[in-house]
């Protein structure tokens, strides 16, 4: 599965070093397009509003923190309504999938496409692709109508079923052309996009009037650019109650250590936010930042400190950390992939408790009291709260502008609190993570006042990395949506 794009990107130069990382467009490929005025137009709750449609020269930058010399730097097409658009309501034939894990806030971006692309654009025929990629040539789909969407935003999960594996580009174009669908709407994380770009890439090799528009997902947060992704402040909150759990545990019980694991395969997010927002947590350890659990400044050490000044304490623990050193007690580990090719992950959780139950009872004959929570099959499963149920119906309003506009090959997202449309390949050729040498990570430092666990060599080399550092992201090469 190839994740580099066929097609150049679309970068226009201007004046200081300002860079517009454009999308494609159905015009790019298809000539001579009509074009028909924004049914928005004569809407009165719209055409009230100031300003209502975009500014065509609109573009947001993707740096605001510069200095007085800075260049003006890349910047992304500010999402919107148009006011003309490139398809007639009528027209319409729009269908919608979920593909990938769970994230709470899927239901509400299924809602909110089809309220939107009814009550705004007059389109009533949207259908659902159910159980992801595989559903368009494998399943039936179905009719969704606003009446039947109304309420299922109070639900977790998704109406329409989800899958991992499945991804056969002829066979979904095929599909997609055989039931004369005009408006793909895919909703997922980055092996989702990725599997969105190719189909893209297909419709625009077949010269097909088709957009493709993607609505990122990901409860990991482990998308690049975007300030952050649905569902997350959601997972944040929900894990609040598994944390509370431990702690309560931890503090009625002599020695009482509670431990509980979060998600993020690679980014450890969850497990930050969730700390910074709980202040009951003493340690959080995420797959960004090694730790080492025997000897002078490790894992045991601090617990045994916790515990002596404390008489409990709480430890959380992102599923993707540590993953290196169970690999180094167990060969076979790490090996196996799930049908999307991720790597499947061995449970770091259950590991550590049961290295902590045998360090303090065997070897230093300590009693203590552990208790290991599991809450993520939980936290992903739940409705999203109110917030994000605001950020929902704005990335699935603007999506729908965008792929009415004749947009195509592209996601909504918000950068720097500005509704943006993104080109496919700038959100998948990297991942979010967490950098460790940023501002945000220090402020959880600060907070729980747990060590670094970096080794003597490790920290060596990180205050290398530091030396003359007045751009930690630019350092990493990673994206970071944690600075504040
Ligand atoms: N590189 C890729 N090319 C094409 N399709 C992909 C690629 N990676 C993943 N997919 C497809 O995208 C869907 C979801 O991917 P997955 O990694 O499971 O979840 P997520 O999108 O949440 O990261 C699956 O149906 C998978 O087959
Ligand atoms: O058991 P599943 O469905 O494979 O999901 C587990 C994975 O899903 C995630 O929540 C995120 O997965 P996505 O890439 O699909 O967003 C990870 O944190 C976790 O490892
Ligand atoms: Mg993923």
């Amino acid at each position: 599965m190839g994740t580099k794009s066929k097609y150049q990107m679309k970068v226009v130069n201007g004046d200081f070093g300002y860079v517009l990382e454009d999308v494609p467009h159905l015009t790019d490929y298809i000539p001579n397009l009509p074009t028909y005025d924004n049914p928005l137009r004569s809407n009165p709750a719209y055409s009230v509003v100031k300003q209502y449609f975009v500014d065509m020269d609109d573009t947001v930058p993707q740096k605001i923190v510069v200095h007085k010399d800075s260049q003006r730097g890349v910047h992304f097409r500010r999402a919107g309504p148009r006011q003309k658009v490139y398809f007639n309501s009528d027209d319409v034939r729009a269908c919608i999938v979920t593909c990938g894990g769970l994230c709470p806030g899927l239901n509400t971006v299924i809602r909110e496409i089809v309220h939107s692309l009814d009550y705004m654009y007059g389109v009533d025929k949207v259908l659902g692709i159910e159980g992801g990629y595989r559903g368009f040539y494998a399943k039936n789909t179905i009719n969704l109508t606003p009446k039947l969407v109304n309420d299922i935003h109070k639900r977790g999960g998704t109406i329409l079923g989800t899958s991992r594996g499945g991804h056969d580009t002829k066979k979904i174009v095929d599909s997609i052309q055989d039931h004369g669908i005009n408006q793909v709407y895919i909703i997922g994380g980055d092996g989702t996009l990725k599997g969105a770009d190719i189909i893209y890439e297909e419709i625009r090799r077949r010269g097909l009037k088709v957009v493709v528009a993607g609505i990122p997902k990901t409860i990991d947060n482990d998308i690049p650019i975007i300030d952050k992704s649905f569902g997350f402040d959601t997972a944040v909150e929900e894990a609040q109650r598994a944390i509370n759990a431990a702690h309560v545990e931890a503090q009625s019980a002599e020695n009482g250590i509670g431990v509980v694991k979060l998600m993020g395969r690679y980014s450890g997010f969850i497990a930050m936010y969730a700390t910074l927002a709980s202040r009951d947590v003493d340690c959080c350890l995420i797959p960004e930042s090694p730790f080492f659990l025997d000897g002078s400044g490790g894992i045991f050490e601090f617990v045994k400190k916790r515990l002596r000044e404390e008489g409990h304490m709480v430890i959380v623990i992102a599923e993707g950390a540590g993953q290196e050193l169970l690999a180094a007690e167990n060969s076979n580990a790490g090996s196996e992939q799930d049908a999307s090719g991720n790597k499947l992950l061995q449970d770091v959780g259950l590991w550590i408790s049961h290295k902590i139950r045998d360090h303090f009872e065997k070897k230093l004959k300590m009693p203590i009291t552990l208790k290991y929570i599991d809450p993520t099959y939980m936290i992903r499963a739940v409705p999203s709260n109110a917030s994000d149920n605001v950020y929902c119906t704005i990335l699935a309003q603007s999506c729908v502008h965008g792929a009415m506009a004749g947009y195509t090959g592209f996601t909504s997202g918000i950068v720097n609190g500005r509704q943006t449309y993104l080109p496919f390949n700038r959100i998948t050729e990297k991942q979010n993570n967490v950098v460790i040498t940023d501002r945000m990570w220090a402020r959880l430092l600060a907070s729980t006042n747990q060590p670094s666990f970096l080794s003597t060599k490790r920290q060596h080399s990180q205050s290398q990395l530091l030396d003359g550092d007045d751009n930690e992201s630019e350092i990493t090469g990673k994206q970071n949506t944690s600075t504040a």
